[in-house]
């Protein structure tokens, strides 16, 4: 395996971008002529074998997007498609940091013009999503959270269980969809945060039926500052496992600690510090109940090459 998935590919170009140390392979399919298959993503993404990443992502026009022209046809301005792939070749419906990377990458290649503070409609599998170009970063709207269980609404907000590798006791947590799935738990302190094994998968129970993202938070201090609320999160991700980054996991995480505290005055402004670095969640009250998510900070290139030169 890798090599001749490696091969088959050999001579198409390719970016290697981050957003908060999440890191992608990115490529450009204008044609939507590429079928790129899920031992090909593991290859390009393994770190030894490959060229490395958290997932894969291809720019390919919406209405070349199997199964979502639909998307483009009820939203003309959503040309280009994020197709989103985890490190082990699953699918996942969004990818936050990803999507930030994949505007950059877009801007980068001069497949698409946006000045800065102009907005631009990208397709997903989560949906079309806005996404700003900031002075230094890029601002993307994820649309709304929302609780898995919706039965869970009213009673304790607790609808799992999630026991990390090595520990005795299970802790309880919020399921929240991005779009994708999120099991967060929140800690009482950073030293039970810097000391879990994330190298094995924590175990949940309930187990989701389609897996889930898990995300440990716990509060930063202080806990608000200028009216924004800081907490710092790790992340078990499906399909790759621990990253320094996640960007559905920062919102997911942020709209589960604001649940929690819904008693209290609702913070909308959240600064989530990942090991990669920090990123803003914005809770956008838009009328009903769903608040819109705005996740917000960089994402840069740091190399192009050509896959498979022997
Ligand atoms: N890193 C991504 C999330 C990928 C989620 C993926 N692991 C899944 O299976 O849902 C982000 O920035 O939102």
């Amino acid at each position: 395996m890798y090599r001749s998935e490696l091969q088959q590919l050999a001579g198409l170009p390719f970016a290697k971008g981050h957003a908060t140390g999440n890191d992608f392979v990115l490529l450009a399919d204008p044609t939507g002529a590429l079928e790129i298959t899920a031992a090909q993503v593991e290859s390009l993404c393994h770190r030894r074998f490959g060229i490395g990443g958290d997932g894969l992502i291809r720019a390919v026009p919406t209405a070349q997007m199997s199964g979502y022209e639909q998307q483009f046809n009820e939203n003309p301005k959503a040309y280009w498609f994020m197709d989103y792939r985890n490190n082990d070749g699953s699918i996942a419906e969004m990818c936050g940091n990803g999507v930030r990377a994949f505007v950059h990458f877009l801007l980068a290649e001069g497949l698409v013009n946006l000045p800065v503070g102009q907005s631009l409609q990208i397709g997903s599998r989560a949906g079309v999503k806005e996404v700003t170009r900031l002075t230094d970063g890029y601002a993307a709207n994820l649309g709304p959270w929302g609780l898995i269980h919706e039965d869970q609404a009213a009673s304790d907000s607790v609808d799992s269980m999630v026991r990390p590798s090595g520990w005795e006791q299970a802790l309880p947590a919020l399921s929240i969809t991005m779009g994708n799935p999120h099991t967060v738990v929140a800690l009482p302190d950073q030293g039970m945060l810097d000391d879990l094994n994330l190298f094995i998968a924590p175990e949940v129970s309930p187990a989701p039926p389609y897996g889930t993202n898990v995300e440990f938070v716990v509060p930063a201090e202080p806990l608000i500052e200028d009216g924004t609320a800081r907490v710092k999160m790790r992340v078990f991700e499906r399909g790759v496992g621990e990253t320094l980054s996640c960007g559905t996991g920062a919102c997911a995480a942020a709209a589960a600690m604001r649940y929690w505290a819904r008693g209290t005055a609702l913070i909308n402004n959240w600064s989530v510090e990942v090991p990669g670095g920090t990123v803003g969640v914005e809770f956008l009250a838009n009328g009903d109940a769903r608040e819109d998510t705005v996740l917000s900070g960089p994402a840069e290139l740091v190399a192009r090459g050509i896959i498979g030169r022997d």
